[in-house]
Parts: structure tokens; C-alpha cells; sequence
């Protein structure tokens, strides 16, 4: 479903590659962290998936789509199949809970019916369906990034990509969101995470992708973080 041949990312004014010939496929229903140093190309990885930019050399399939020869007017249509969660949660702050889960459906044009009745069973599936009338800043940093995950999962894609999703959680907390992308990742979506939480990478014992100078130096089932740390 995923599928990266001999990628390779310059980005310009940069001696070396962020993604140095990079080959690998990702099978639907995976859940797969990708790790590596600060700068080893796991964003750089995440950004091709989504078009946000384009390989230097090498081609980027999605889905069966050749993103490289995608044009402009297709790549909503791409992204519409694939959900971000980011590690600064980036919600809207002067909307509610709901409302800021509802706009990722008002932006593909869904029927108002569809969002009433959709945005309150994904935030009970969050587990916040007490506190949908609530405003970013009156949640805890897990709650946010519970509603994060809402917003990602509404539309029920196919992928979500999920970028050091529990950098700015506590241990206690990011175990919560883990099991939550679990759930997401048991619905048959395939969920890509980047992190440096070798917590979270050890007590999962889930495929491991890790980049050194944007080179896969290690692709393994069930991995570890390893003993590089
Ligand atoms: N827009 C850009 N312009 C120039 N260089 C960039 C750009 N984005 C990333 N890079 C460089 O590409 C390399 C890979 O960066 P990338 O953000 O993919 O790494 P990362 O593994 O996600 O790092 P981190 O763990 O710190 O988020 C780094 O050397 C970085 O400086």
C-alpha cells in the first residue's frame, strides 16, 4: 500500500541527503514505528507520503498512486486518505472540541447530518465525550492530543501518520494515546509513527524502521528501539 524505491531527498542549500536512496514497503494494516536520531529524515519520510514535498530521485506509490506524477488537483484527494497527528497537537484554539473535529469533515464537504452524528461517537471512541463542548486550552495535553487523534480518525483513512505523537506526554499518558492508535491501527488503518520513545517501542514490540543519515540501517518485526540510545 505503501511503497518508497530508491528515494532520495536534497533539500537545497543542504551538502547531504535528508533521505539517502531509501527503499521500503509498508502493507496495509501495519503499524510501524520509524525511529532515528534528531535529523536522520523520519519528518522528511512522513512529508513525502503526504506530497508536502517531492523526491529528489526515486518514486513514492501510495496506494497505488505514483505521488511524483500526481498532479495538483489530486493530491486533496490523497490526503483525504490519511490522517496526521503531530507532536504540538495543532488544533484550532478558539474552537471547541467538537468543532474542531467537525472541520475535518465541513473542509471535504460532508452533510451536516453525517457530522452530528459522527463527531460524538469518535469522541467516545477518544474517550472524551464528556468535554466536547470544552475549548483546547481546557484540556490536559493528553486530552488534546485525544482530540487530535479524533480529528485524524473522523474521516477513517487509510493511513495515519503520526509524528512523535507523545513527545510533550508524560509516560502515563502517552501509554493512553498508544493504545488508542492500537484500536485505530486494529480497525485495519496502517499506522506510521515517528518517535524517540524507546518506552513506547520496546513494550510494543511492533515493526521497526530506523533511519541514521537517512539511510534504513534496520527494518525489523517486532523490533526494539535498540541499543544505540
Ligand atoms: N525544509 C528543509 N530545508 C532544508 N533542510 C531540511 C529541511 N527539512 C529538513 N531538513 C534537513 O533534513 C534532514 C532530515 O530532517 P528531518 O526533519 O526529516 O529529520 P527527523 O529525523 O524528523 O528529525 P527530528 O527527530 O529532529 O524531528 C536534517 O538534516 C534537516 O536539517
Amino acid at each position: 500500500m505503501i511503497e518508497l524505491q530508491h528515494v532520495t531527498k536534497l533539500y537545497p542549500a543542504s551538502a547531504r541527503p535528508a533521505l539517502d536512496d531509501v527503499s521500503t514497503e509498508i502493507d496495509k494494516g501495519e503499524f510501524v514505528f520509524l525511529i532515528g536520531s534528531s535529523g536522520s529524515g523520519k519528518s522528511t519520510f512522513l512529508r513525502l507520503l503526504l506530497k508536502e514535498d517531492d523526491p529528489t530521485r526515486g518514486t513514492v506509490t501510495v496506494n497505488g498512486k505514483t505521488l511524483n506524477t500526481m498532479s495538483k488537483w489530486q493530491v486533496p484527494k490523497l490526503r483525504r486518505t490519511m490522517g496526521c497527528v503531530f507532536q504540538d497537537f495543532r488544533l484550532l484554539r478558539n474552537r471547541t472540541v467538537s468543532e474542531n473535529v467537525a472541520f475535518a469533515l465541513e473542509v471535504i464537504n460532508k452533510p451536516h447530518r453525517t457530522i452530528k452524528r459522527v463527531v460524538p461517537e469518535v469522541l467516545e471512541m477518544v474517550g472524551l465525550e464528556g468535554k466536547a463542548n470544552r475549548l483546547p486550552h481546557e484540556l490536559s495535553g493528553g486530552e488534546q492530543q485525544r482530540v487530535a487523534i479524533a480529528r485524524a480518525f473522523v474521516n477513517r483513512p487509510l493511513v495515519l501518520l503520526a509524528d512523535e505523537p507523545t513527545g510533550n506526554l508524560d509516560p502515563e499518558t502517552s501509554e493512553g494515546i498508544m493504545l488508542l492508535l492500537e484500536r485505530i491501527n486494529r480497525t485495519g488503518t496502517t499506522v506510521i509513527m515517528a518517535t524517540h520513545d524507546y518506552h513506547i517501542v520496546d513494550s510494543m514490540r511492533r515493526r521497526v524502521i530506523e533511519l541514521n543519515g537517512g539511510q534504513i540501517t534496520r527494518d525489523q518485526t517486532r523490533g526494539v528501539y535498540g541499543v544505540g540510545r
